[in-house]
């Protein structure tokens, strides 16, 4: 699956970065978020690719791109196999989140990236649009931690198998009110939390590398990042957990229909019989081959944002493969027109 898309999909989150930043400080979220979802379309209608969007720009929009069933690539076309080779031909599934923090682009705050997830058809699992119950948590900590068990017990898991006092650990939690139970019971265990408005996709992945000196994404975020974040956590053997959150109440938003029940109902209807079942990252991203990309928005604790210079843009990139086994981080600098000088500071 992976030989040249590895490549490609580094451009895929690029331009949709690059098309995002512009916005970056406007106050318009919905721009910002447009403009790197068609970035993000067109850039990957021109892979070599026969690709289905399982995860996209959600059913609670009704948005007209990048919607979940459509196809992108090259290879989708009728005469696909007058110019696509059988490798080409062969159906893959991808998440995407084109402007993953759109607040945080609309403001000008830290941590927003262009991000997506690729597997094998199949391979990724296909969220609906509710919340999830998030545990992120380093390699070294894998297993060990549970979701089914208390913050407090978890942060004394994790002291543990990290090597450090509780008080030495740090704890990402969304400044949500649904949290207040949560972030008390984590100060009070002793450890530190940092809070954080939107973009928990990058606060579950800095876990799942040491000397980000974040230690545990834990609460409730959406559950279509999650897939993406437990792709990335998978290919970097890390910690991640996720439970589907269908209960108005649990959540404290209106965002997922009025009642438990009626929402229990829709996710049977979905084929999800089990709504209280724990996933793990290789549930969650269980195709063979899993490749992971972001490009950095805003600047963030594991990428630079984008960078405009007279004539030009410079990205930072990180491209995870389960097949190749590596965490590749891209430095690029992108040549619009004529630049007066080419920035590298
Ligand atoms: O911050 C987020 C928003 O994503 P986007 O709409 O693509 O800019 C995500 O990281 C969160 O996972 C999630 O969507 C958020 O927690 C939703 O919760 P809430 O704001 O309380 O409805
Ligand atoms: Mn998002
Ligand atoms: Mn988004």
């Amino acid at each position: 699956m992976e030989s040249t898309l590895g490549l490609e999909i580094i451009e895929v989150v690029e331009q949709a970065a690059i098309a995002s930043a512009k916005w970056m400080g406007k106050g318009e979220k919905n721009t910002a978020d447009h403009v790197a979802v068609e970035a993000m379309r067109e850039r990957m209608n021109k892979i070599h690719m026969r690709g289905r969007i399982v995860i996209g720009e959600g059913e609670r929009d009704e948005a007209p791109m990048l919607y979940i069933g459509e196809e992108v690539g090259i290879c989708t076309r009728e005469d696909a196999k007058a110019f696509c080779n059988p490798d080409e031909l062969v159906e893959i599934d991808i998440a995407v989140d084109p402007c993953e923090g759109t607040n945080l682009v609309a403001y000008g705050q830290n941590g927003s990236m262009a991000v997506l997830a690729i597997s094998e058809k199949g391979g990724l699992f296909a969220a609906p649009d509710f919340y999830m119950k998030k545990l992120a948590a380093p390699p070294a900590a894998k297993g060990h931690v549970d979701i089914n068990k208390s913050a407090t017990d978890n942060l004394k898991i994790l002291s543990d198998c990290l090597e450090r006092s509780v008080e030495e650990l740090v704890v990402i939690v969304m400044d949500r009110p649904r949290h207040k139970e949560l972030i008390q019971e984590i100060r009070q265990a002793g450890a530190r939390v940092r809070l954080i408005s939107d973009g928990d996709v990058s606060a579950a992945i800095c876990c799942g590398f040491a000397g980000t000196n974040v230690h545990a994404l834990m609460g409730i975020g959406a559950a279509p990042e999650g897939v993406i974040s437990a792709a990335a956590m998978r290919c970097l053997d890390g910690h991640f957990q996720g439970q589907l959150i269908y209960d108005p109440e649990v959540v404290k938003t209106g965002l997922i229909g009025e009642s438990k029940e009626g929402n229990i109902a829709r996710l049977n209807e979905m084929g999800i019989t089990d709504p209280d079942r724990v996933y793990n990252a290789d549930e969650l991203a269980s195709g063979q081959t899993v490749l992971f990309a972001a490009c950095g928005i805003t600047p963030g604790t594991l990428m630079e944002g984008v960078r405009f210079f007279h004539g030009g843009a410079r990205t930072q990139s990180l491209v995870i493969s389960s097949q190749s086994r590596t965490a590749r981080f891209v430095d690029t600098i992108h040549l619009f027109d004529k630049p007066k000088y080419v920035n590298l500071k």
